[in-house]
């Protein structure tokens, strides 16, 4: 289950469905706290260790990660938040196997060069208190010394946000089975550090009956639309970008380019009549179409394979006028609508059919779907719940950029850098994701590609980065994920 993220309520169902089948939580409490020891022991030298242990099961998987380290020799005690027999069921077997030195966590205690955060897991049900955010507190500037078990506690597993912003953060957190939203979304990822997925025998068809619909982003789920080697342009597909009036048409022509780079055989700009000049003045490849009314736009919609509205587009009563005449046309193309159609939009009250995209970031999003917003728990479920709603693949922009279909699948993207936040970075996306509807992908699919590889660019190019340049770096990343045959077909 490497690409599924499983909320902490199903992750309860496993648990109690492997006991129903045959292997105990204690087995599978086992199998974690030796994950946790052996990712430890992979990772660092020996040295002053210190598990900090919960009430719960978290801390009896500490417990068990304190016995196997002792066992190999590592300097290694407990620091336990409740005493020893107050504890229950399988940390309390766990606990007692542990031979140890054990003291009260307290801040009085040795001093320790790595922490294990054995407190509370994932389905946290109250904001951390007393010593144990006191322990928090103490270590929240040095989660390189921290390795968290199933998550730094203090964070909401199906949220990823601390319940009361007390939380550790981790440089490696060790988690059972697949990873949980928190792992995802922010800030939980970030504070999780390095994330490892630890196989601890739940039974596969266990495992399988969680019928999950909801995947961290990654090349496994899907395949690019790679030309055939007689491809002409036209099966590559037509998108076209509408642009704003003079001395608006920046937006739209990065869109467009992006669109030609993720591999669109033809692009247009449609061009207000005041614009087209400044448009045909700095377009090569890619075309310019006067455009001067609503039946334009409709011909646009009908005559496209992928139409992007929206980058500078316009705000005016007239701008809302030709956004609807595209909308409504017959037959026409999937549409992806970002910025000013999401505005010109908002509160959304159109359905859209499931070949349809909007892009919004957090603003444009509480703006087109304010109530849903202000009634949903987390990012996954909001985008959810949009795209439910809108009938239609809504994308939630953000460093953990959720994607999600009418249907209910799911998927949270992490690949991406900071400086992925510049002028422009939308449009390119919007324009990459057009590229890929254009070449046959269904929509759903083409925008978890879209900001995969926008995401990867992030990472490639780092500091300094602008829009133009995720465009031009694209070539590079496409290459990386050409199937073997095909590059060796390129390289004759
Ligand atoms: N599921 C599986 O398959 C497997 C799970 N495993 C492990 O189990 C972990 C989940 O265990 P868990 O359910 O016992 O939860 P955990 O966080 O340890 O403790 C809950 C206790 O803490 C209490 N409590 C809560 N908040 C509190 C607060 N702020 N301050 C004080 N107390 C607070 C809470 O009290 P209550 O809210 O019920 O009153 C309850 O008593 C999971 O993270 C993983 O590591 C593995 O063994 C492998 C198999
Ligand atoms: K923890």
């Amino acid at each position: 289950m490497s690409r599924e993220i499983i909320t902490v309520e199903e992750m309860r169902a496993i648990d109690a469905g492997s006991a129903a089948a045959g292997v105990p939580t204690r087995t599978l409490m086992e199998n974690a706290g030796r994950a946790v020891a052996d990712a430890i022991v992979a990772r660092f030298k020996p040295r002053p260790t210190a598990v900090l242990c919960g009430p719960g099961n978290n801390g009896g998987d500490g417990w068990v990660a304190a016995r196997y380290l002792l066992e190999r020799g590592w300097p290694v005690w407990v620091e336990t938040l409740v005493p020893r027999d107050t504890l229950k069921g399988d940390a309390k077997d766990a606990a007692a196997a542990f031979t140890g030195e054990t003291y009260a966590l307290s801040r009085d205690n040795p001093r320790a060069e790595l922490v294990v955060d054995a407190l509370f897991g994932a389905g946290l049900s109250r904001p951390l208190e007393g010593e144990a955010a006191r322990a928090a507190n103490a270590f929240w500037k040095r989660a390189d010394r921290v390795v968290a078990i199933d998550v730094p506690s203090g964070i909401d597993g199906d949220t990823g946000m601390a319940l009361n912003e007390i939380s550790f953060g981790a440089a490696l957190t060790v988690t059972f089975v697949s990873k949980k939203p928190a792992h995802v979304l922010m800030p939980g990822r970030a504070l999780c550090g390095e994330i490892v997925v630890a196989d601890i025998g739940a039974p596969e068809d266990v495992v399988a009956a969680q019928k999950v619909s909801l995947f961290e982003n990654d090349p496994s789920l899907w395949s690019l639309p790679w030309p055939e080697p007689d491809a002409h342009k036209n099966e590559r597909g037509h998108v076209i970008v509408a642009s704003g009036g003079r001395a608006r048409t920046g937006a739209a022509r990065l869109s467009a380019r992006a669109a030609l780079r993720g591999g669109a055989g033809l692009v247009t700009v449609l061009s207000p009549p005041d614009a087209l000049d400044e448009n045909a003045a700095q377009l090569t490849a890619i075309m310019v179409r006067e455009a001067r009314d609503e039946a334009a736009y409709a011909q646009a919609a009908r005559i496209a394979r992928a139409l992007v509205i929206g980058p500078a587009f316009g705000t005016s009563d007239d701008h809302y006028k030709l956004l609807l005449a595209a909308i409504g046309a017959e037959p026409r193309a999937p549409l992806v609508l970002d910025a000013d159609a999401l505005t010109l939009l908002s509160p959304i009250t159109h359905g859209f059919t499931s070949r349809d995209v909007l892009t919004p970031h957090v603003g444009e999003f509480r703006r087109a779907f304010p109530g849903i917003w202000s009634s949903s728990s987390n990012r996954i479920d909001a985008t959810r719940a949009a795209a439910a709603y809108a009938r239609c693949v809504v994308l939630l922009k953000g460093p953990d950029t959720v994607i999600a279909a009418p249907d209910g699948r799911a998927i949270v993207n992490t690949t991406g850098s900071p400086f992925l936040a510049t002028a422009g970075s939308g449009d390119v996306l919007a324009g990459l994701i057009a590229a890929l509807i254009s070449q046959g992908m269904e929509s759903f699919e083409a925008a978890a590609v879209a900001v995969w590889l926008h995401g990867k660019a992030g990472e490639r190019l780092g500091p300094g980065l602008i829009a133009e340049d995720v465009t031009e770096i694209l070539p590079a990343i496409l290459n990386d994920l050409a199937p073997m045959d095909l590059k060796a077909a390129l390289n004759g």
